[in-house]
């Protein structure tokens, strides 16, 4: 435990600036940081005053690629588009969505090369620590009903959208 941390308030944690050196502190609900030390544990609020979430429930729409950790799904038994191919796709898919031309589950449903394209691309609630960490980043930054923007992880790219 380094000093900095060793009495650190409930929620923050002590991180180090790549560029300075200097010691900041991060607010693992809101992920919000700062340089003073925190006197008070961390508020779950974001900037709107609500409270961060502590479970999500969200649905999304994953597109494979040959980077893709697993480059097969139940769609396509062997994926080999390239991940600015995938990226293209699946702006035109949050395309589709945003004009509200097809709706998300539908979608989902039938392009989605995740298992959970069954159930219209519901994850169902999950907590933080339950998915990768660039998914979870993204759905925990969105409002019910919103939709993220392109997200990328070891299993290809996705669209994600909070339900709940
Ligand atoms: O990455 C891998 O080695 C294989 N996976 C992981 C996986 C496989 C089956 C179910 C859930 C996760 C996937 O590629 C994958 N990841 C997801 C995923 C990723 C982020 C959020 C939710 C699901 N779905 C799938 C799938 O085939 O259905």
């Amino acid at each position: 435990m380094s000093s900095q941390e060793d009495s650190l308030p409930e929620g923050w944690e002590a991180r180090k600036s790549r560029s300075t050196g200097m010691t900041y502190y991060l607010n693992m609900y809101t992920k919000k940081s700062q340089w003073d030390k925190p006197e008070e544990p961390a508020s779950r609020d974001d900037e709107d005053g609500e409270e961060a979430p502590r479970a999500v429930q969200c649905s999304h729409l994953l597109v494979k690629h040959s980077g893709s950790r697993r480059p097969s799904s139940w769609r396509e038994e062997n994926i080999t588009k390239t991940k600015d191919e995938a990226m293209e796709i699946l702006a035109e898919y949050r395309r589709q969505v945003v004009d509200r031309e097809i709706p998300f589950e539908e979608l989902a449903a039938q392009y989605s090369d995740c298992s959970s394209a069954k159930r219209g691309g519901d994850l169902g609630r999950f907590k933080r620590g339950q998915m990768q960490k660039p998914f979870e980043d993204a759905a925990f930054a969105l409002k019910v009903g919103q939709l993220s923007q392109i997200v990328d992880t070891d299993s290809g790219v996705h669209i994600i959208l909070r339900t709940a």
